[in-house]
């Protein structure tokens, strides 16, 4: 593939044409970090068989790609790849095409479900209702867990199935298709098979299984909007939903898009809470530090005015004001958790800084390059208390913080991701007690990540032993969310 020389330094491969295909394969997200590392440039160009790939590896080159969204574009990626993943009709194609990149304005498809997403998903009463509803989800959860006596759990197993139901149920309300256990186990073996859609020549031959899968929640779909589940379901799914009725999609299409949307509101989610449960349990000291903080913010009401029943009530919206550790925490294991790579196309020939990038290139910027940069981080080890608000003042500038990508495409849901997760954090640990397993806590692996996902999959799952706290056995609680006026700024956006 031709190089001109005012393109970013190539990378160099010992194996011709192929060898960063094989790296990628082999490496997974870990190989945008060895690339960075072998060329210890700002950005890089990667030749793979049939594309040019430029790799960023610094923040501030991030940010002025980020601002060239016109020309660096990622609605025609993801319209190709959802056209892909959930298998869209020619028919819907072409509606999704039109304008897809905003060149014309606001209108169309494409553009106009960003929008609806974004204001669904922004604070206000909107997300409050969805948030409250989601919480209440996941306080049936947990008390479904109540365990006096020692109880033994697969954590991300219990955490997948779980969050699914109460996520989705928040969202696409009471007749909500993945309260069927099968269709929510066929979502999780399309997600699981999802790599080998894209991939794959005829993917109904080569893909048989995640097709069958995902064919199967498309049906489960098409039911529930058959059947007017959508007149119960949230703000954010029916903006969506009005949308795509509105520019003439299909029925079909429409069913499938709305599988295609699941993933974003679950793929990380579930990593989330798993990574940060682990990295307390197993930081030592942590546990005890960030219970006493949702201890001190938990309110338990008075027997005598409140009736004979001990209630212990969180509230999440005081969590996120008064637990400086918890926030940090969760924080950082976003940082050391994430991997998501914010992908672009190059649709002209474009300067970026003082390089050129060539039509047709496409532009990755992986989350993980930078949040294992020591020169954004320092110590770059997992450390707790990295973001709690006094340590913040010695760290360099928070475009460092990249979990969320960032700009035009930065994620409109870390509000009511961090709202799920910290819920389900905080109810844990308030509630239960874990035993520390024999031989101490083990990480998994994470060789197997999907590497179309933001956050780090375990390759394993870990068995927990967990019983509810001494002196909080018969207690009931609740949890809730005043209203959200006051958000936790995550990312600098927020700021
Ligand atoms: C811990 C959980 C989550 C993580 C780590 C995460 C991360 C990300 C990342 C890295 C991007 C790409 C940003 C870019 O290209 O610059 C993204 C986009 C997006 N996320 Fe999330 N996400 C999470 C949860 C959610 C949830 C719960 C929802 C929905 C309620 C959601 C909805 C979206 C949407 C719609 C986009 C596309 C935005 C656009 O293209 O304008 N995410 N997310």
């Amino acid at each position: 593939m031709a190089h001109d020389a005012r393109e970013p330094p190539l990378a160099s491969s010992s194996i011709p044409i192929i060898g960063h295909a094989i790296g990628l394969a082999r490496r997974s997200f870990e190989y945008y970090v060895d690339l960075s590392k072998q060329t210890n440039a700002p950005i890089v160009t990667v030749s793979l068989p049939g594309q040019k790939m430029y790799v960023v590896t610094k923040p501030d080159l991030i940010q002025q790609a980020q601002k060239q969204h016109r020309t660096l574009a990622f609605p025609p990626i993801a319209a190709k790849f959802a056209t892909t993943v959930v298998g869209l009709s020619k028919e819907a194609q072409v509606i999704l095409a039109d304008n897809v990149n905003g060149d014309d304005g606001d209108h169309g498809l494409s553009m106009e479900t960003y929008t609806a997403m974004r204001v669904a998903l922004k604070p206000g009463p909107e997300l409050d209702d969805m948030n409250r509803a989601m919480l209440a989800e996941i306080n049936k959860m947990l008390h479904q867990l109540s365990a006096e006596t020692g109880t033994k759990l697969s954590l991300y197993a219990w955490l997948q199935d779980s969050l699914t139901v109460a996520t989705t149920r928040a969202i696409y309300g009471p007749m909500n298709p993945f309260e069927d256990k099968e269709i929510a186990d066929a979502f999780w073996d399309f997600e699981e098979g999802l790599m080998s859609i894209v991939i794959g020549f005829l993917p109904s031959l080569t893909a048989r299984k995640p097709v069958a899968a995902r064919n199967k929640a498309v049906r489960a779909f098409q039911e529930y909007y058959k059947n007017g589940g959508i007149e119960q379901a949230s703000a954010y799914a029916k903006s969506r939903y009005e949308v795509e009725v509105s520019n003439k999609f299909p029925p079909e299409d429409i069913a499938r898009s709305s599988v295609g949307g699941t993933i974003a509101l679950l793929v990380n989610t579930v990593p989330g809470v798993f990574w940060t449960m682990l990295h307390i349990f197993s930081y030592t000291g942590l546990l005890q530090q960030v219970r006493a903080e949702i201890d001190a913010c938990t309110r338990t009401s008075d027997p005598v005015s409140d009736g004979d029943n001990v209630t212990n009530t969180i509230d999440v919206a005081t969590l996120k004001e008064n637990c400086p550790l918890l926030l940090s925490t969760y924080h950082e294991v976003l940082r050391y958790r994430t991997i998501g790579s914010s992908v672009r196309e190059v649709r002209e020939d474009t300067e970026l800084g003082p390089f050129l990038l060539k039509k047709g290139a496409m532009l990755q910027m992986p989350a993980r390059v930078i949040h294992t940069d020591a020169s954004c981080w320092g110590n770059t080890d997992f450390n707790p208390s990295r973001f709690l608000p006094e340590e913040k003042k010695s760290r360099p500038g928070d475009i460092c913080f990249r979990a969320f990508g960032g700009g035009k495409t930065l994620c409109p849901g870390r509000h009511f991701a961090t709202n799920e997760i910290l819920a389900v954090v905080a109810l844990f640990i308030a509630r239960f007690d874990v035993k520390e397993p024999t031989g101490g806590w083990k990480m998994p692996t994470t060789t197997k990540t999907n590497v179309a996902a933001a956050a780090m999959g375990p390759d394993n799952d870990v068995d927990i032993e967990f019983m509810t706290r001494e002196g909080f056995k018969g207690i009931s609680w609740a949890v809730k969310l005043e209203a959200s006026d006051k958000i936790f700024s995550i990312v600098s956006e927020d700021l």
